[in-house]
C-alpha cells in the first residue's frame, strides 16, 4: 500500500513553490572526474579490450604506409610484388573491421553507462524523502533521468577511449623525438604545453557551461510538464499563449546555454591544429637552421617531423575528449546531486517490529506531536535576510525569521482498534498532515506516534506501511488500466478478487462499461473516471491490500446525492473489521463515527462523539450548524 501512496503523493499535493524559479540556483552542480570512474570501471573489461583494439588498429594503420612504400619501390624496380599486395589488402580490411567493432563496443558500453546511471538515479529518486518532492520540480527530476543520463554517453563515444589508445602513439613519438633531437623536442613541448594549458583552462568553463545548459533543459522540461499536466486549467483560463511564451523563454534559455557551450568548445577544437602548425613552423625554422649548422642531418629532421605528426594526432583526440568529458561531467553533477541525497530511511533505527505491538494498546496514538514542514534552506535564509513582508510573500510555511512554522502543535489523541475515528476541522487545520505523519511521509519535530504501543519511528517503514491503507484526497488514480490501479498494493490479487472488490465499492458499472473489462485504461491520472469513481477506485485498491488500518482522506469535491450514497457504502464496506481514520469534509459522513477528533489551527480542540462535541465544542457546533446537522 505504501508503495502506492508514496510516489503519488507528489501529484496529490504539488509543490507549493514548485512552479517558481529557485533564486540563486542558476549554478548547476558540478561533478569531478573521480565521480565518473565508477561508471567506467563497471565496464573495465570491455574498455581494456577496446583500448587493445585501438592500439592494434593504430598499428594496422601505421603499417600501411610502410607497405605502400615497399610496393612502390618494388614496382619502380620491376620486382614481383608477391604476397605484399595481399598483406596490404588484409591490413586495410583488418583496420576496417577493428574500427567498426570498436565503434560498436563503445556505443554499447556508452548505453551501459546510461543504463546504470538511470537505474541508480531512479532507485534513489523513488526513495527520496517526500519533502524533496515538495521542493523540487517534477519536470526537472524527469529531465535528469532523460537528458542528463543521455549526455553521459558522450564520454565513451566521443574520443576518451581513442585518446587513451592514442597515448601509446604519443609516448612512442615523444621517445623517438628525444632520441632524434632533444633540442627540437624541447621547443615542441613548449608550444604543445602551451596549448594543453589553454585547453585545461577552458575545460573548467565547458563543464560549468554544460552543467548550466543541462539545468536549463531541466527548467524547460519542468515548464512543459507543468503546462501539459495543467492543460485544462490553462485552456480554461485563456492562458495558452502566455504558457507557450513561458515555455518558449525556457527553450531559449536552453538554446543560449547550448550556444555558450558551442562557443567555448569552438575555442578548444582548433587549439590542436594551431599547436601542430606552430610547432611545425618552429621545427622547420629552427630545425632548418640546425641542419644548416650541421647539428643534425636532413634525414633526422624529416623523421622528427613525421614523429611530430604522430604526436599531435592523439593530442587532437585528447582535446576532443576533454570537451566531451567536461560536458558529461556537467550532466553527471546533476545526476550525482540526486544520487548523493540520503534516502528517506537513511537514518532509521529499525529497532522494533510490528510484532512487538500490544493487543491492548490503541491502534494509533499521537503523544504531544508537534510538526513543521521542512523549509527549503534557500527560502529560509532568504526570509531571514530580507524584510519580513517580502519574506512572508515568499512562502507561507516559514516564520518571518526563517524558522519553519508548526502545522501541528502538541497534538495528542488515541485511535481505538477496530473503530472508526474521524478527523474534522476547518481547511488548513492539519488533517491531511496528520495522516502524512502516520504514513511517515514526514517525521514529527517532537512527540511520538505509536502503532499498537510501538513508536513508529523505530519500525521499518515498509512494515509500518504494510499495516496501513491510504486513500489520498483527490485524483488518486494512476495512468494504466483498472487492474494496474487495483493491484498496485496487492500484485498477486486474482481477477476475481479485483472484480469482487470493485463491486464492493459500487464500481461494477465501470467494469461493465468497456469490453476490455479490467484492462480498460483509466487515462492519465485517471481522467477517464469521474471524481467520485476515482476516489472509490482508490478505496477498492486499499481494500484489496486488506491492511488492518485504513487512512481515508475524503475528497473535498462535493458529490451528488447518489455518489455520496455510493461513497458511504464503500466506506462502510472498508470499515468492517478495520481500524479506520477518515478525514471528513462533510460531517454527514462521520456523524456516526465511534470517535471524532476536532482540529483547529494544528491543535486538538475536542475529542468525542457527535452529540458530545455538539454539546461541548463551539467550533464543532459551528461546523455542524453550517452543514445543517443540528
Ligand atoms: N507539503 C507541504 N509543505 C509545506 N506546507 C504544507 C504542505 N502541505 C500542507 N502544508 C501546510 O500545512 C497546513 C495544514 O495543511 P493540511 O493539508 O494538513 O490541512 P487540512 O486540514 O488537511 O486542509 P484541507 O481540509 O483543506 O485539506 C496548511 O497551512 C498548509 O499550507
Amino acid at each position: 500500500m505504501s508503495d502506492a501512496a508514496a510516489p503519488s503523493q507528489t501529484s496529490a499535493r504539488p509543490a507549493r513553490r514548485g512552479f517558481g524559479r529557485r533564486p540563486g540556483a542558476d549554478e548547476g552542480p558540478r561533478a569531478s572526474f573521480r565521480q565518473l570512474l565508477p561508471y567506467l570501471t563497471e565496464h573495465k573489461r570491455v574498455l581494456a579490450w577496446v583500448i587493445a583494439l585501438s592500439v592494434l588498429g593504430a598499428a594496422a594503420s601505421l603499417a600501411q604506409p610502410l607497405l605502400v612504400n615497399q610496393v612502390i619501390t618494388r614496382v619502380q624496380h620491376a620486382t614481383p610484388l608477391g604476397w605484399l599486395v595481399w598483406v596490404l589488402v588484409a591490413l586495410v580490411v583488418l583496420a576496417g573491421i577493428i574500427s567498426g567493432y570498436q565503434h560498436y563496443l563503445l556505443q554499447r558500453t556508452g548505453e551501459g553507462v546510461v543504463l546504470s546511471s538511470r537505474r541508480r538515479l531512479v532507485a534513489r529518486m523513488l526513495n527520496l524523502p517526500i519533502a524533496e518532492f515538495d521542493r523540487r520540480r517534477t519536470g526537472d527530476l524527469v529531465s535528469r533521468v532523460g537528458a542528463d543520463s543521455t549526455a553521459l554517453r558522450a564520454v565513451l563515444t566521443q574520443g576518451l577511449i581513442d585518446a587513451i589508445g592514442g597515448a601509446l602513439t604519443f609516448i612512442g613519438a615523444l621517445v623517438g623525438m628525444a632520441i632524434v633531437d632533444p633540442v627540437l623536442l624541447g621547443l615542441t613541448v613548449l608550444v604543445i604545453g602551451l596549448s594543453v594549458v589553454v585547453v585545461v583552462l577552458l575545460s573548467g568553463r565547458i563543464r560549468t557551461a554544460s552543467g548550466k545548459a543541462q539545468k536549463k533543459v531541466g527548467d524547460l522540461t519542468a515548464a512543459v510538464e507543468r503546462a501539459i499536466s495543467s492543460v485544462r486549467t490553462i485552456r480554461a483560463a485563456g492562458a495558452t499563449q502566455r504558457e507557450i511564451a513561458a515555455v518558449d523563454e525556457d527553450a531559449r534559455g536552453a538554446w543560449r546555454m547550448g550556444i555558450q557551450v558551442a562557443r567555448i568548445s569552438a575555442l578548444v577544437v582548433p587549439v590542436a591544429g594551431i599547436a601542430l602548425q606552430v610547432s611545425f613552423l618552429v621545427v622547420l625554422g629552427i630545425g632548418g637552421y640546425r641542419v644548416a649548422s650541421g647539428a643534425i642531418s636532413v634525414a633526422s629532421l624529416v623523421t622528427f617531423i613525421i614523429f611530430l605528426f604522430m604526436l599531435v594526432m592523439p593530442l587532437g583526440n585528447a582535446f576532443g575528449a576533454i570537451t566531451s568529458v567536461n560536458s558529461a561531467l556537467g550532466a553527471l553533477g546533476r545526476i550525482e546531486e540526486i544520487i548523493g541525497l540520503p534516502g528517506e530511511d537513511a537514518h532509521d533505527a529499525r529497532s522494533a517490529s510490528v510484532a512487538d505491538s500490544r493487543a491492548d494498546a490503541p491502534a494509533i496514538a499521537f503523544e504531544s506531536v508537534t510538526f513543521a514542514y521542512p523549509v527549503d534552506p534557500e527560502v529560509s535564509s532568504r526570509a531571514a535576510r530580507e524584510s519580513t513582508d517580502d519574506a512572508g510573500a515568499l512562502v507561507d510555511s516559514a516564520e518571518p525569521n526563517g524558522d519553519p512554522r508548526p502545522v501541528l502543535r502538541d497534538v495528542s489523541f488515541e485511535v481505538p482498534r477496530g473503530k472508526r475515528t474521524a478527523l474534522v476541522g476547518p481547511s488548513g487545520a492539519g488533517k491531511s498532515t496528520t495522516l502524512a505523519l502516520i504514513e511517515r511521509f514526514y517525521d514529527p519535530s517532537s512527540g511520538t506516534i505509536r502503532l499498537g504501543g510501538v513508536d513508529i519511528a523505530a519500525l521499518p517503514r515498509d512494515e509500518l506501511r504494510a499495516q496501513l491503507g491510504y486513500v489520498e484526497q483527490d485524483a488518486p488514480a494512476l495512468a494504466g488500466s483498472l487492474r494496474d490501479n487495483l493491484t498496485l498494493g496487492a500484485p498477486d490479487a486474482t481477477d476475481d478478487e479485483c472484480r469482487r472488490v470493485l463491486e464492493a465499492v459500487n464500481l461494477g458499472e465501470v467494469l461493465a462499461r468497456s469490453p476490455l473489462g479490467l484492462d480498460a485504461p483509466v487515462g492519465e491520472e485517471g481522467v477517464m473516471l469521474s471524481g467520485g469513481e476515482r476516489q472509490r477506485l482508490a478505496i477498492a485498491r486499499a481494500l484489496l491490500a486488506a491492511p488492518p488500518i485504513l487512512l481515508l482522506d475524503e475528497s473535498t469535491s462535493s458529490l451528488d446525492g447518489r455518489n455520496e450514497q455510493l461513497m458511504r457504502e464503500a466506506i462502510d464496506a472498508v470499515a468492517e473489521h478495520r481500524t479506520m481514520i477518515v478525514i471528513a469534509h462533510r460531517l454527514s459522513t462521520v456523524v456516526d463515527s465511534d470517535q471524532i477528533v476536532v482540529l483547529d489551527h494544528g491543535e486538538v480542540v475536542g475529542v468525542g462523539t457527535h452529540s458530545e462535541l455538539v454539546a461541548s465544542v463551539p467550533l464543532y457546533r459551528e461546523l455542524a450548524k453550517h452543514q445543517l446537522l443540528v
